[in-house]
């Protein structure tokens, strides 16, 4: 997750390799309620973990329904059997739409027959999101319903009981949301003594989230009669019975970002996407189709997808986006690299999702240069040539997080550079996870940059000057990737040690540099399988990396595997040599120092906190050796670069020493200082 201000993300080029998509928000917390609501226990897989579905989780728990963990992820859900446990509880359903609406239904309906009190509010955006035609369907059927802030908004009171009249049809606008409905079809059945008839008020929208209803009804024992789409029975005698377990499938919407993806920039081989096909319920799996009209080649299976650039510049499309709400999103940002103007019709949803989402679009592609036009419920966004590096505010909306990114892809027509390269800032890159926490991690994993245009930070100096400290501080914040070089020295060291070798033998140490099975997982260092972690901090091992580290053919031998670290969205590289030999063209390069005393003061604490004794004075003789061993010998010696800057951290502490390299890097970047 990225948990920072903001996200640079720097031009990416191709895209290749397979994507795992997270569980559908939509689906996973229609079954979390049926399942809440049913008798007996359902094994929920392949839940979607995310914000939404947790603040759903919560409401379910104060509502008494319990909720296990399963080792292998498979949540087990024990439902209340449509009968309250308590009467009265306080819900916070943060932006979760598809937590507010069906939980104000199933909560109004269970307060009018079963008695009690119930208040459900959010975040103050879902204050502004309307739920008045919910409202008044419920409040029409005899459900005591107050607004506590705007009426026709939450924060929601729900109380009872109250009689309620089932003889007459509910009716219910849909051409607002179709939420309203999937609620109500959601939380009828809790009241279908007798048949229970619902009529939708005007051209239902978003017709395939209803179709999702009313395929998870059915899964949970509820047979809902439908005539078209604006008449639905609910039969006499329904119950919610527990399927035994449920499948969650990959999110639709979430698959449109690398659907689009493979559209831009998978081009010599397809991008496959597994979670979501060809038998999925979701109705934005045709987003596919759009995607194939502006020219994506796309093959599908019943759970996966592969995708790859076929028309390139895109062709322009004029769509009527009614079917695909959500995913339609994803287009206005294709549009850019299309063959002329596109144009996205019946999209008045998008004015009461997360954010006004047409004026949000419209503002931000104008950002990157792009000429936009829009309408009470269209968007025309025209393709753009030259583009300009922007910084896309999210307005607390994941789907403008995740479908901007995807505006980094850009400059290649064919094989020539149109435009010039810019950078994507995407402002509170966490907004996703409402739905996709991983989202950004799972691009770059299948994304790659020419190497020249991702960002380097690199920090040299002495040992225990703070350099690794200082490197996890800066990559944290700025959400890019991590190389701890002296760990290949110190892993070289300690393989060859292990294998007996000579250490002043540069050829057969070189040989096992070459060889080196060293992997670095969650913080934790396996070497040969073998978890090292520990054994590569010993200073023991520090003094033999610095023996190996003399050898040219050893440096010579860790090049490349440094080289590959500098993948997007950028790199911090700390060491000895990271600026003056490995990466000469880093965008910032810092020399870090501390006195002596100073340092052996930092590396005893160090020790002592791990539980190693050590005197301060033997460290001190220990690291002055060390330093003058990595200065004097003639590869690559510790030096500051000639365009380095250099920093005496000694009265200093770590978040001043962070910030003022931040400083420095916003200096240098295509932004002004943001922080
Ligand atoms: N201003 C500072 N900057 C960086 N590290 C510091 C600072 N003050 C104290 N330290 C401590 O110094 C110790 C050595 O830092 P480390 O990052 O291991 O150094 P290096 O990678 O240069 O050998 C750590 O325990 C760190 O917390
Ligand atoms: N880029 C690098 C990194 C480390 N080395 C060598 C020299 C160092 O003394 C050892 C150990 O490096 P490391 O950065 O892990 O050591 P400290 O954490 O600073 O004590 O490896 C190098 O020569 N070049």
């Amino acid at each position: 997750m990225f948990k920072i201000p903001f996200l640079d993300i720097p031009p990416l080029q191709r895209a290749a390799g397979t994507v795992r998509l997270p569980g559908s928000k939509s689906i996973s917390n229609r079954v979390l309620l049926l399942a809440g609501l049913s008798e007996g226990q359902t094994a929920v897989h392949d839940l979607l973990d995310s914000d939404d579905t947790r603040v759903m989780l919560a409401s379910l728990r104060e509502l008494g329904c319990q909720l296990e963990q399963r080792e292998d992820g498979v949540l087990l859900v024990t439902g209340i059997g449509a009968q309250l446990k308590g009467s009265c509880a306080k819900l916070f359903l943060g932006n979760a739409g598809t937590a507010m609406r069906p939980l104000t239904a199933a909560l109004a309906l269970l307060a009018a027959t079963q008695g009690g009190e119930f208040e459900l509010s959010g975040v103050p955006r879902m204050h502004e999101r309307p739920i008045g035609d919910l409202v008044d369907a419920l409040r029409a059927l005899g459900c005591q319903i107050e607004c506590l802030g705007n009426e026709g908004y939450p924060p929601l009171r729900l109380s009872g009981p109250s009689a309620l009249k089932l003889n007459e049809p509910v009716r219910v606008r849909g051409d607002v949301s179709s939420q309203f409905l999937t609620a109500l079809l959601l939380a009828l059945p809790l009241v279908s003594a007798q048949p229970v008839v619902v009529e939708v008020v005007g051209e239902l929208i978003s017709k395939p989230y209803v179709h999702i209803t009313l395929e998870l009804l059915a899964r949970f024992g509820i047979q809902v009669q439908r005539e078209g789409w604006q008449r639905f029975t609910i039969p006499a005698g329904s119950r919610y019975r527990s399927p035994g377990a449920v499948h969650v499938e990959g999110d639709a919407s979430s698959a449109s970002y690398f659907i689009a993806l493979g559209a831009l920039a998978a081009i010599e081989q397809p991008l496959r996407i597994e979670g979501v096909g060809s038998a999925s319920l979701q109705g934005d799996v045709r987003f596919a189709e759009a995607a194939s009209a502006m020219g994506a080649r796309i093959e599908a299976g019943p759970n996966w997808l592969a995708v790859q650039r076929g028309a390139w510049p895109l062709k322009a499309i004029d769509l009527d986006c009614n079917h695909i709400p959500d995913a339609a999103m994803t287009l206005a940002v294709m549009a850019l690299y299309a063959d002329g103007p596109s144009t996205l019709r019946n999209i008045a949803s998008w004015r009461v999702k997360e954010t006004d989402r047409i004026a949000a679009m419209a503002t931000e592609l104008k950002k990157l240069g792009a000429q936009v036009e829009e309408g009470p419920d269209w968007l025309r966004v025209h393709p753009l040539r030259l583009w300009q590096s922007a910084s896309i505010h999210t307005y607390d909306d994941h789907r403008v997080a995740m479908c901007f990114s995807l505006a980094a892809f850009h400059g290649l027509l064919g094989k020539e550079l149109v435009g010039p390269r810019v950078t994507v800032r995407i402002e509170d890159p966490n907004c996703v996870a409402k739905t996709f926490p991983d989202y950004f991690e799972t691009l770059f994993e299948v994304v790659s940059a020419d190497p020249a245009d991702v960002p380097v930070i690199t920090i040299d100096g002495p040992t225990a000057s703070g350099k690794g400290t200082l490197a996890d501080e800066v990559a944290h914040e700025l959400g890019y990737w991590i190389l701890d070089s002296g760990a290949l020295y110190r892993a070289t060291g300690l393989a060859a040690s292990r294998a007996g070798i000579d250490l002043d033998d540069a050829q057969a140490v070189a040989a096992v540099a070459r060889g080196l099975d060293l992997h670095f997982r969650k913080g934790r260092a396996t070497l040969a399988g073998e978890d090292v972690t520990e054994a590569l901090r010993a200073e023991a091992t520090g003094l033999m990396a610095s023996q190996v580290a003399a050898h040219q053919p050893v440096r010579d031998a860790l090049q490349q595997l440094q080289l590959d670290f500098r993948r997007a969205p950028g790199l911090v590289a700390d060491g000895r040599d990271m600026g003056t030999a490995i990466f000469p063209d880093a965008g910032l390069k810092v020399f870090l120092t501390a006195s002596a005393a100073t340092r052996a003061e930092r590396r005893h604490k160090q020790l002592i906190s791990k539980g190693i004794s050590a005197s301060i004075e033997g460290l001190r003789a220990d690291l002055e050796a060390r330093d003058a061993r990595d200065k004097s010998r003639s590869a690559s010696p510790l030096k500051p670069a000639a365009d380095a800057l250099s920093l005496d951290n000694s009265a200093q502490t770590i978040e001043e020493s962070r910030d003022l390299l931040l400083r420095w890097w916003a200096e240098r970047g295509p932004f002004s200082v943001q922080r």
